[in-house]
């Protein structure tokens, strides 16, 4: 198992592109992360051939239905092995409190994470769906919810990440995407945060699709980002 704090999202169409890109990475130095893309186009597969080269992998389908549907996705995704999977806190208590227990608390269970905010969603998105309030505010209040409910952590933007261990403690995992080196593009991003920021601020798992997976060398994309962690 890698201690590496960074996870790549292998955002891509096909299992071959994807282990393309899986293959100039190196498991003891990152883990991976398979989608709704991905994951809908090829299956389990992905997931296997990627445990078959090394890699612990995050599985972001963000679940999201009623309790009982959510429990029984949440349970087939545990029997694939892997080491996280999330669902989306919106759903509310009942809904993440039965994927805890369709996921079980044994040592080997995936992590089970919650997302809160979408990290591409800023205020007038937030304004838009009908949410009122402040977007930190929104997320503490959702996170708290996900702890009540027995998850292990929740994704969220490393802009709230200090707020979030400050008020749920270091112990629970904060996963980050929207994580983009100094001078990259946001892309589709609206909370965004560099690499060593949001370490320091207190995630625990730094998600980072494009900027790595873009790069003409994405090994060496890593390792620049890497380095900059110090
Ligand atoms: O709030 C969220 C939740 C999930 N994601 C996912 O993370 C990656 C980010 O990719 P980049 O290319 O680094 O933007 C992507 O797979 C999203 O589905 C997120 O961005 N924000």
């Amino acid at each position: 198992m890698t201690e590496s704090p960074i996870i790549v999202a292998l955002d891509f169409a096909s299992l071959s592109t994807a282990l393309h890109l899986a293959d100039q990475l190196d498991p003891d130095r990152c883990r991976v992360k398979v989608g709704k893309e991905l994951f809908t186009r090829e299956g389990p597969a992905v997931i296997h051939s990627l445990h078959n080269r090394g890699f612990e992998v995050f599985l972001d389908l963000k679940f999201h239905d009623i309790p009982n549907t959510v429990a029984k996705a949440c349970a087939a995704a545990a029997d694939l092995g892997i080491w996280m999977l999330n669902v989306h806190t919106l759903g509310g208590s009942a809904m993440m409190y039965a994927a805890r227990q369709a996921v079980g608390t044994a040592t080997d269970a995936p992590l089970l994470i919650g997302v809160t905010l979408l990290t591409s969603m800023d205020q007038a998105t937030f304004n838009e769906v009908g949410l009122s309030g402040d977007m930190p505010g929104t997320v503490q209040k959702l996170a708290l919810l996900a702890k009540d409910s027995g998850l292990d952590g929740v994704v969220c933007s490393a802009q709230e990440a200090s707020l979030l261990q400050k008020a749920l403690g270091k112990e629970f995992c904060l996963v980050t995407p929207g994580i983009r080196p100094k001078d990259s593009v946001a892309d589709d991003q609206h909370r965004t945060m560099t690499p060593i920021d949001a370490v320091q601020a207190g995630s625990h798992y730094l998600v980072i699709g494009r900027p790595i997976t873009g790069a003409l060398n994405p090994m060496q994309a890593l390792a620049e980002i890497e380095a900059s962690l110090g």
